[in-house]
């Protein structure tokens, strides 16, 4: 199956093109079964129907109610949460899900109330890049949410920017959200359709065996985007992002290889990816980036079984510092503010 196609079969799993017409407009109630929600404002929306924000009656709470056309996409993906239910949400950096009922012959999905994704922070101001300290903070939470999930054989198949948000504007707190792909790892097959374009892993695109590392590949171009303000592989066709996920330069492959490459297309190298990143900051540190660029590798390996799990993450230099021992970092404390802070030598 050629890219279009399996993104269209993704959006058809998703239930896009099984749409029960369900005209819901703000001021709506929705009888759950563990109060009444007011649908306040539209939050988004995807492939399943719509997201709305909702305040309980009687009190001050807020929800968001992702409403799913489809009933079998809406069960499908009410099920997956029952079975991340064991998981601590906010230890492990997951969307927390409160109930899930059916309204006018439709599935609601009682979810915590998130503030912006990675894709909707960045896309506000593409021009800056985002700080090194803060992609680190980002990335061990996600890190965390992977391992979970590896922990009880679950698989979330669709991490992209999308669906990683930030739960406040006032601290850096990422969670992962939108399960409606994700699957039993034992359960997945070369048939099923998952992931899309760009994040889509090279065993996704290339048919082989799968298991949970194709999230690690996906939350590898997440971070890779979020240092470098782009996607690190073409995507317009599958032919070219399997070439360039080789991660070489023709150049390089040239040299190793003796071989000449006959036909350039644009193919993003971390190495030099790094020195346009970290001349965009005053202080920055050179040990910090190279750290970051060998993980951003260990995750982009190509072969499914060299690729970092998630527990050797966590514990590579990047996220645990020990090669900044001694040296005054700035800490992350929201979004955007810093403050200096010296790592124990
Ligand atoms: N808990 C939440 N709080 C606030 N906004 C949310 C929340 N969940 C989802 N949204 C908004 O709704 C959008 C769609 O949600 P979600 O990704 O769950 O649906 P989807 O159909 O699976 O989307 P897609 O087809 O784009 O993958 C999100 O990108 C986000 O903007």
């Amino acid at each position: 199956m050629n890219r279009i196609n399996k993104d269209k079969a993704i959006e058809s799993r998703k239930g896009k093109r099984k749409t029960k017409v369900f005209k819901l407009m703000e001021g709506h109630c929705l009888d759950g079964n563990q109060g009444i929600y007011k649908v306040q404002e539209f939050l988004g929306n995807g492939s399943f129907g719509n997201v709305v924000k909702c305040t309980k009656l009687g009190s001050q709470e807020c929800y968001a109610i992702k409403i799913m056309n489809c009933s079998r996409a809406g069960q499908e993906e009410f099920e997956m949460m029952k079975l991340i239910k064991d998981l601590d949400p906010d230890e492990n950096h997951l969307i927390k899900m409160f109930e899930c009922f059916t309204f006018h012959s439709v599935t609601c999905i009682v979810y915590e109330l998130l503030d912006v994704s990675l894709f909707d922070s960045y896309k506000r101001d593409s021009s800056t890049r985002t700080h090194l300290c803060l992609i680190r903070v980002i990335a061990q939470q996600l890190l965390k949410a992977l391992k979970a999930l590896k922990s009880i054989g679950v698989a979330h198949c669709d991490i992209t920017l999308d669906n990683i948000m930030f739960t406040d504007p006032d601290s850096v707190n990422v969670k992962l959200i939108d399960f409606g792909l994700a699957v039993e790892t034992k359960k997945l097959s070369t048939e099923t359709d998952i992931q899309v374009t760009p994040f889509r892993a090279p065993e996704v695109i290339l048919g082989l065996p799968l298991d949970e590392s194709v999230d690690m590949w996906a939350l590898g171009v997440v971070l890779a985007c979020v240092y470098f303000g782009n996607y690190p592989f073409p995507s317009k066709t599958e032919y070219e992002t399997i070439r360039a996920m080789v991660l070489c330069t023709p150049e390089e492959y040239t040299e190793t290889t003796g071989q000449q490459v006959e036909i350039k297309n644009h193919v993003i190298n971390l190495d030099a990816m790094m020195h346009e990143h970290r001349d965009m900051f005053e202080a920055h540190d050179d040990d910090d980036h190279r750290a970051f660029i060998d993980l951003l590798k260990n995750m982009l390996e190509v072969n499914p079984q060299n690729r970092i799990t998630p527990i050797q993450a966590l514990e590579h230099d990047f996220i645990t510092m020990k090669h900044l021992a001694g040296k005054t970092i700035p800490i992350i404390n929201s979004r955007g503010a810093t403050e200096k802070n010296e790592t124990p030598a």
